[in-house]
């Protein structure tokens, strides 16, 4: 087999499911051998974290070629390998490779994480530190450290994980190495006295890295002889393997044939495969304590896999490793067959896409103006975005996606709460005096940017109703600006925003901050007072003057001429926020009269008056499909 195929989403460790045909391959008996002879307290598990694009995967390259799993020159970037993450130059997925590596005479066993810097997979990557006991933290010389990299440096720092920084790009003419030392020895108080200085493009300097993994971080802590406790860590689905699991083995061993069960299903499994992620799957006849591998026990369903779950052999159970917290959606969406697309066709390529990637949450819908749909939650916009072009790309299949909006919570007068994830199930004007508070979620972001932006930061941060929680300046002229901002704001291209006024210096990144009352409103687009369904929106109050003009205008473009007049309103609560009429286009009924004959002229113009009416009152506008997807339309933006 060779490296760098198509993936799928979620295992995307394996080839393109459609294209698999044949079995794994196996590790040679001499790679087994080497594997065999090497002690525990010679395993390193670790991962790379740094901001998007800081090089984490350029760098897992480097390392990649240096112990040999690849040979120099082969396709950039092996561990990104899905199409998206190709095209978009992003990781989504978090990537294990084990590598084998001479350190002064010694052989050395490396499990190598490349995680994705992007807030939207975050749980990608706190999942991937279960099994590490430490962290390469990379900072681009060229950019310094950003709002991911203290993200992500406290997430690390939180699971006890040893961070060893390294700068990277220093061969880039912009690369200011002393400001990166100065930022990584202030902001995270990390000794920088032989912090390693690597072009992770060039090559230069990399040779220095795995001395440092091998030096300052510690082995894994399970017990090899004893019974097996084994997390599972992430699952796919393999057309040829069926689900496929890959696994932590923090005690004990695990073979071909040996007899497991689930700690949380309590189903029992025959191991039918185990091996190494080399980095493609490669079989082995063991897999022991410390060490991050696959495993396939014939699960009949991606669901049977709970990610978190602690596996024991058959008899022997105990005490359950501590799981992972469930990513929780935050961007919910409606999708809906485009014209000509069929619902049937489109649901499967849905629900198999939904298989490989389980943090996207689904539920069937139907909308007056677009017909049967689904409502899928994503973990933020940028997660939406890459499913929506796998869907296309992958299956060929168009859809409507609506405004993304994001969970509000209802308290009601009788103590029950309720959280809504669509506008349709916003409480009815009629219907809100049952209710006691309208919450919505807030989030904490954190900011970078030249300190010369401050002022227009704050105030866009003011204008989208934040408030600041702290302002800390970094070394030469960066600061690091902290504000509680409702999320619904952020999903509304806030990044865009922010981007714009600092002409792209600054990143951003946020971490949930609970739910804060809030004074929300549906708004709803009226077509002749008619709502339409799938454009209606949750917001606060003081947005709807401003955004019902902009609906109502957006909306008139793509309606153009009708026969007889439209009135388009944007509806708050039960008040008119703002309309646009599109008058009739007028037949001219006049057009063969003579100038002078009026009595005939008047006659003509009542008459055609009278049919107006009659058309409107029993008229039913028709509106093409195109307004809805004009309406909707917004590029979708990557964060950095
Ligand atoms: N000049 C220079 N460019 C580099 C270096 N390392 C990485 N790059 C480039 O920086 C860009 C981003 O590199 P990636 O390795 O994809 O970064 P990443 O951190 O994995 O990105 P995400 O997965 O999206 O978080 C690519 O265009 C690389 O070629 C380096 O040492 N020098």
């Amino acid at each position: 087999m060779v490296y760098g195929l198509r993936c799928n989403f979620h295992g995307s460790q394996f080839i393109n499911n459609s294209n698999r045909k044949e079995e794994s391959g196996r590790a040679s008996v001499e790679l087994q051998e080497r594997i065999r002879a090497i002690p525990i307290d010679r395993y390193r598990n670790f991962s790379i974290v740094a901001h998007v694009d800081h090089g984490k995967s350029t760098l897992s390259d480097r390392l990649l070629e240096l112990t040999g799993v690849i040979q120099k020159g082969s396709k950039a970037q092996v561990l990104d390998r899905l199409d998206v993450e190709r095209e978009r130059g992003i990781t989504v997925k978090a990537q294990t490779c084990t590598m084998l590596y001479n350190h002064k005479g010694e052989d050395y066993l490396l499990h190598l994480v490349d995680t994705p810097g992007h807030v939207d997979f975050r749980s990608e990557v706190s999942r991937s530190y279960a099994s590490c006991k430490g962290a390469l933290l990379l900072v681009d010389a060229s950019q310094g450290v950003q709002a991911q990299t203290v993200a992500n440096f406290y997430l690390a720092y939180s699971m006890g994980l040893r961070l060893i920084p390294v700068i990277n790009k220093i061969d880039m003419d912009a690369a200011d190495i002393p400001r990166s030392l100065d930022q990584i020895e202030h902001m995270f108080e990390l000794d920088t006295s032989d912090v390693v200085k690597v072009s992770a493009k060039t090559g230069l300097n990399v040779e220095q890295v795995l001395p440092a993994v091998v030096e300052k971080i510690a082995p894994p802590s399970g017990i090899v002889d004893s019974r097996l406790r084994l997390l599972l860590v992430d699952s796919w689905y393999d057309n040829f393997l069926g689900v496929v699991c890959l696994v932590y083995i923090s005690d004990g061993s695990l073979k071909k044939g040996q007899k497991i069960f689930s700690a949380h299903t309590d189903i029992s499994y025959d191991v039918k495969e185990v091996g190494i992620m080399y980095p493609i799957p490669l079989k082995t006849d063991i897999i022991t304590a410390g060490q991050v591998g696959y495993m396939v026990i014939g699960m009949k369903k991606s669901s049977e896999a709970h990610i978190g779950d602690t596996f024991f052999t058959v008899g022997q159970a105990g005490e359950p490793l501590a799981g992972f917290e469930e990513a929780k959606p935050m961007v919910f969406v409606g999708a809906f067959p485009a014209d000509g697309v069929e619902f049937k066709v489109l649901d499967e390529s849905i629900s198999h896409l939904v298989l490989n990637d389980r943090s996207v949450t689904l539920q069937k819908e139907t909308s007056t103006a677009l017909g049967q749909g689904w409502r899928l939650g994503f973990l933020g916009t940028l997660h939406a975005s890459v499913f929506q072009e796998r869907l296309e790309k992958e299956h060929g299949a168009s859809i409507i996606i609506t405004a993304p909006t994001v969970p509000y919570r209802i308290l009601y007068n009788d103590d029950t709460e309720k959280i809504i994830s669509n506008p349709d199930d916003f409480p009815s004007v009629e219907n809100r005096q049952k209710v006691s508070v309208l919450q919505e979620p807030f989030v904490e972001a954190i900011m970078t940017f030249p300190q010369e932006y401050l002022g227009r930061v704050i105030k866009l941060c003011e204008a989208h109703r934040g408030e600041q929680v702290e302002i800390t300046y970094l070394t030469t002229g960066q600061v690091l600006l902290k504000y509680l901002l409702p999320m619904a704001q952020l999903v509304d291209d806030f990044f865009g925003r922010l981007k714009g006024l600092t002409q792209g210096y600054a990143s951003l990144d946020y971490e949930e901050a609970g739910y804060r009352p809030s004074d929300l409103v549906k708004m709803e687009l009226l077509v002749n007072g008619k709502g339409i369904d799938a454009l209606a929106q949750v917001m606060h109050r003081s947005e709807t003057v401003n955004k019902g003009k902009v609906w109502v205008s957006k909306f008139k473009e793509y309606l153009k001429y009708q026969l007889f007049e439209v009135v388009i309103q944007a509806k708050a609560g039960n008040k008119i926020m703002a309309r646009e009429t599109i008058k009739a286009k007028r037949k001219d009924v006049l057009a063969k009269l003579h100038a002078a004959d009026i009595s005939r002229r008047k006659k003509l113009l009542s008459r055609q008056k009278e049919g107006k009416k009659s058309m409107k009152s029993i008229g039913n506008i028709q509106i093409p499909q195109e307004a809805y997807q004009g309406f909707l339309s917004r590029a979708p933006t990557k964060k950095k």
